[in-house]
This record gives C-alpha cells, sequence and structure tokens, in this order.
C-alpha cells in the first residue's frame, strides 16, 4: 500500500510541479463536481419527505436543488477532465525523457549489456502509458475519496450501523489490489519471453537479416520458435487473468451482500418509524453510489498501483544509473597537451555477466604522438582494451593513466571529450548530414563549416557531393534520406568521429571494415594523416584495430594481443625479426596475398 501511495504522491507532485495551473483548475473543478454526488442524493430525501408530508412548494424547491446539483455533478466533472489530460499529456512527454535519461543515465556501458536492465527499460517503457493513466486516475481519486468521506458522514449519522456499508465496500478495492498484483508480477515473470519474442519480431523484418533468412530459408523456423515462446507467455498470463480476475468477483460479490442488507435493514427503520420514506431513498441512493463509486475507484486504484509499480521501476533504474556512474569526487581530465603518454597499469577487465577475463594484466606504454597497430584474432580483446580505454568501461583490476593521470579518478565525461572514436558497429545516425556528423562535437553542431571540414578530414567529400548539402537527410530511419552504403556509413561515422580536432586519443576499430579496398587504401590515408596531425598538435595517441598487415606495419609501434593478455609489442621490423606470433599472422596473410 505504501508503494501505491508512494507512486502517487510523486506522480501528483510531478505533476504540480510541471503545471501548477492545470492542476488547480482541474481539482477545482473536480472536487465540488465530486461532492455533488451525495448531494444530489438528501436533495432528493428532502424531496421524497416534502411529497410524504404534503408540502408541494418545499418539494419543488428540493426538486430543483437537485436539478441544479446534478447539473454541476455532470459539467465540472467535464470541464476537469479536459484539464487533467492535458496535465496527463505534459506528465507523459516528461516520464519519457526521464526513462531515456535513466536508460542512458550511467558513465558505463555496463548496465546496457545487462539483459535484466534491458527487460526493466522495457518494463517501464510500458509502464509510462499506465503513469499516465495513473495521473488521470490520481486526481478524480483524490476527489473520489472526499466523496465518500460525505457519504460515509451522512449514514453515520443516519445510523452508524450503516458505516459498515462504506467498509464492506473496501473489500472490492483490496481484493482488485491484489488482483492487480498478480497481474504485475505475471508481466515481471515473463519479461525475458516478451523480450526475446520481441528480439525475434526485429530480425525478421530487419532487411540485413532478411536476406540471409531467405537464402538460410529459415524463417519457418524462426516463426516457430517465436510461436512457442509466445505460447509460454499467454499461458503464464492467461492463468493470471483468471486468478485475478476470480479475485475480483469475491470481492465485488462481498459488497453485493453489504448493499442489500444495508437496504433491508433501514427498510426495517421505516417500518418501526426509525426512519423517514425519504431516508430510505437516502440509503438507496447512496448505495447505489457508493457502488458506482467503488467500482471507480477499483479501476482508478488499478491504474494508479500500476503506474505506481511503474514510478518504482523508475527510480529504481535510475538509482542503478546514478549509482554505476563516476564518483562525485572525480575531478575534470585537464591536460591540454600530452607529453608522456598512455599507461595500462595491470588492467583486467571481465565483462558483467562472463566468467571469462576480455583483457589480462595488461601493462602497456603507448608514447605521446604515436600511432598504436592492435593486433590479434577474433575475440582477442582489441575492441575490449578501446572501450576500457575510452572509458565507457571501468576496469575490473589495474589502472589506466594518461599522461600521470587516473582515468578512475577523472570525470570520464570530461575525458571522454578529448577522444575521437570509431567503432566497428558505429551507430548509423539517421538524421541530416549536418546533424549526424555534427553531434560528434555538440559546440559545432550546427556549424556547416565544421561538418564540411570533418568531411574533408574523413576523405568524403565526394560524398558530400553526392549527398548535396549537409542539411540533406541521410538514411530511411524517419524519412525519406538518402540511403548510403556501409562504406559510406562509416566515412560518416569517421566524419563524426573527427569533428573533435583535438583528440588526445584516436581510437579506429577495423578501419577497412565494410570498404572496398581503393575505399579502405584511402580511409587509411585519412586515418594516418589524421594520426600525424593529433600527434603534432596535441601529442595524441592514434591507435587502431585492423587485420590488414599492410596498415599495420605503417604504425610506429604494434601491439599483439592473444586471450586478453599482451603477447608481444615492437614495430613491424623488431617483430617480424623476433618470428612470434606477429610474425607468423604476417607470413600467413603475406602468403594468401601472393599465392
Ligand atoms: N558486451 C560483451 N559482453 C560480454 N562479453 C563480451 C562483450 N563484448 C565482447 N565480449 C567478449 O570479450 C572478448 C573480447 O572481445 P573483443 O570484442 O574485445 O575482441 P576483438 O579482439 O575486438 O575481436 P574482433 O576482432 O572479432 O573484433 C570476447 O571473448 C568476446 O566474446
Amino acid at each position: 500500500m505504501n508503494n501505491t501511495w508512494f507512486g502517487l504522491r510523486w506522480l501528483l507532485r510531478l505533476a504540480w510541479r510541471l503545471d501548477r495551473r492545470r492542476f488547480v483548475i482541474g481539482m477545482g473543478l473536480l472536487l465540488p463536481g465530486a461532492l455533488a454526488t451525495p448531494a444530489v442524493a438528501l436533495a432528493l430525501k428532502k424531496l421524497v419527505d416534502a411529497v410524504v408530508v404534503d408540502a408541494p412548494g418545499e418539494a419543488a424547491a428540493w426538486g430543483a436543488v437537485a436539478a441544479v446539483v446534478l447539473l454541476c455533478e455532470l459539467m465540472l466533472g467535464h470541464f476537469a477532465h479536459l484539464y487533467y489530460f492535458e496535465l496527463a499529456e505534459i506528465t507523459d512527454q516528461r516520464l519519457h525523457r526521464e526513462l531515456l535519461r535513466a536508460a542512458n543515465g550511467s558513465d558505463w556501458l555496463e548496465l546496457g549489456d545487462d539483459p535484466s536492465f534491458g527487460d526493466r527499460v522495457d518494463l517501464v517503457r510500458q509502464d509510462v502509458q499506465r503513469m499516465r493513466a495513473g495521473i488521470i486516475g490520481g486526481l478524480p481519486m483524490a476527489a473520489l475519496a472526499a466523496q465518500l468521506a460525505v457519504t460515509a458522514v451522512v449514514l453515520g449519522v443516519l445510523s452508524p450501523l450503516l458505516l459498515l456499508l462504506p467498509v464492506v465496500a473496501v473489500l472490492p478495492v483490496v481484493f482488485g489490489r491484489r488482483a492487480e498484483h498478480l497481474l504485475e508480477s505475471a508481466r515481471e515473470r515473463t519479461a525475458p519471453v516478451t523480450r526475446t519474442i520481441r528480439h525475434y519480431r526485429r530480425l525478421m523484418v530487419d532487411p540485413r537479416s532478411q536476406q540471409e533468412i531467405r537464402l538460410m530459408g529459415n524463417a519457418r523456423y524462426l516463426l516457430g520458435k517465436q510461436a512457442e515462446l509466445l505460447a509460454t507467455y499467454q499461458r503464464t498470463m492467461n492463468a493470471a487473468q483468471w486468478r485475478s480476475t476470480a479475485l475480483r468477483l469475491a470481492g465485488q460479490l462481498a459488497f453485493a451482500l453489504g448493499y442489500v442488507g444495508s437496504v433491508l435493514y433501514v427498510y426495517q427503520l421505516a417500518r418501526r418509524g426509525e426512519a423517514t420514506v425519504g431516508d430510505v431513498i437516502l440509503v438507496v441512493t447512496l448505495a447505489t453510489q457508493i457502488a458506482t463509486q467503488m467500482a471507480a475507484g477499483l479501476d482508478l486504484f488499478g491504474d494508479v498501483y500500476a503506474s505506481a509499480s511503474g514510478v518504482r521501476r523508475l527510480l529504481q533504474l535510475r538509482d542503478e544509473s546514478r549509482q554505476r556512474s563516476g564518483g562525485s569526487g572525480a575531478t575534470p581530465f585537464a591536460v591540454e597537451r600530452m607529453t608522456d603518454g598512455i599507461r595500462f597499469d595491470n588492467v583486467s577487465f571481465a565483462y558483467a555477466g562472463s566468467d571469462r577475463t576480455a583483457l589480462r594484466d595488461v601493462d602497456l606504454y603507448l608514447p605521446a604522438g604515436t600511432c598504436v597497430a592492435l593486433v590479434g584474432e577474433n575475440g582477442a580483446g582489441k575492441s575490449t582494451l578501446i572501450k576500457v580505454l575510452t572509458g565507457l568501461y571501468p576496469p575490473t583490476a589495474g589502472r589506466v593513466l594518461v599522461d600521470g593521470v587516473d582515468l578512475a579518478a577523472t570525470e570520464v565525461t570530461s575525458w571522454r571529450r578529448r577522444t575521437a572514436t570509431l567503432f566497428q558497429d558505429f551507430a548509423r545516425i539517421d538524421l541530416t548530414l549536418q546533424h549526424s556528423v555534427g553531434v560528434g562535437h555538440l559546440p559545432d553542431v550546427d556549424s556547416r563549416e565544421a561538418v564540411t571540414a570533418a568531411m574533408h578530414r574523413a576523405r568524403a567529400t565526394a560524398l558530400l557531393e553526392r549527398i548535396g548539402d549537409t542539411g540533406a537527410l541521410i538514411g530511411s530511419g524517419y524519412g525519406d534520406g538518402t540511403e548510403l552504403s556501409g562504406g559510406q556509413w562509416q566515412r560518416v561515422g569517421f566524419a563524426r568521429a573527427v569533428m573533435r580536432t583535438e583528440p588526445m586519443l584516436l581510437s579506429l576499430d577495423e578501419p577497412g571494415h565494410s570498404l572496398d579496398a581503393l575505399a579502405e587504401q584511402q580511409v587509411c590515408d585519412a586515418y594516418q594523416a589524421t594520426a600525424r596531425e593529433v600527434a603534432a598538435r596535441v601529442g595524441g595517441v592514434t591507435l587502431f584495430v585492423t587485420h590488414r598487415m599492410s596498415t599495420v606495419r605503417l604504425a610506429d609501434l604494434i601491439v599483439v594481443l592473444d586471450g586478453g593478455r599482451v603477447v608481444e609489442r615492437g614495430t613491424h621490423d623488431e617483430l617480424v625479426a623476433a618470428g612470434g606470433r606477429y610474425a607468423e599472422l604476417f607470413h600467413l596473410q603475406s602468403r594468401a596475398y601472393t599465392e
């Protein structure tokens, strides 16, 4: 129960902060509208009593009062709805923003790797709709509470025994809450199943997987898998629905018995002359009203309860994101020009939920101003090393020092501002070219010159000319933009990375990925040129991962990783002469080219 009130209070406080005017007007209309309901019953009682004692003037007056109050009840509620509906709309937008903030709030990437975090983000996304209903239901619920209080007072004055009626009327609410709880926990239990169902759905409509699905003829197999999961989901949800419906029915049955009992009781009082005919009408009317109020209350409570669970989950996500962020004592990264270099001091790293160590006891020195190639087989840990160095993951053990500054004690976002990275699985940002590239350096996001210069640095001037203008839309994510090839997207990604003109670390993961030989050569030239610029301007280190030995041999330093360990380091000539792992890889590839 505490949880529900907390959620309701949190939502109402948020609505109050967002738009006090609508809140006050909405409540100001709702409350008298709600109080009009028991007032109608009282006016009817007076009307009937006046008719019984044959006082037509008084009866007509009470009839008029009943009509006016009834009109108020109908009209005020309707106008109030307009206000709190708009309020719910505003709150809904804010909640979506809160969710995006919570999902992206952590400084590190590890939360994003955690499937249970993803499940909870999915649940909260569904919850936002319910939280909106919580606002729409929360305000009338407050008015309803006032209405019930007045009804209880009227009944208590008539006979204290009649106070049992509102008490019995609470039963459907209690049972309804339990029923909601049942459905909620079923929803939480099936979250991994629904995530997998959605994944299958995405997989089958994604153009990239569709071609393979067709070639391999496995559409039926995937559909079957999805159908099995759907059946599991429906079984669990149906069982929960049945149990929750049974609980609701039990609560409503208990109230129905109380209703009939109270009407019979007041009828007996009237027969003994202890109540008037008007009192019988009053109880019949109030009991009917309570039934409607309780049914409405039950629905509203269901909405509020469900939205309170959403609030709880949203706040948990937010806290979790905050907790997995850098310490508040972290100092901003203030090195302007790198003179020493980057050091990995006994660094190890394991992904959350994985029992495999992706980096093991890495001791590595990357001197300032050098161009370093990372080499190793698939899964050796090359991308992971870049992710740890760019502060996407904190090391599990050891330290990373940039010019002697320990990244663990540094505000990670300020260090990231001094890095420029293009990952193998770079983002395809379907916006205008201006913004798709410009977001790489927010201060210049709207600067056409900065974007044009970045496209130039990325050797993508021809692409810019083909697109025509930086204001043109690229990709078809949300509009009719120019569709780009994998290699062209990579150029856009590279231009985005080099929007930062003074990175202390330039990291390029698989530059040749998605490119034809000529394009790869051009991009590698661009990388080398950018690396030289970065080295000259701020003593920056360029780190690139590639499987092409012709590119690797140009590096000042080559680092060979195997199973998460650094197994060799040196120049091309040194490593070839050493005849170790690198020499083996180099000869293997040279043979492949010459044979
Ligand atoms: N998000 C993740 N969660 C769990 N394990 C991961 C994750 N990303 C990578 N790994 C694992 O960490 C190890 C190192 O992966 P990494 O991507 O760093 O290798 P790589 O050398 O870059 O490989 P490739 O050449 O294929 O890109 C692999 O065993 C991989 O399966």
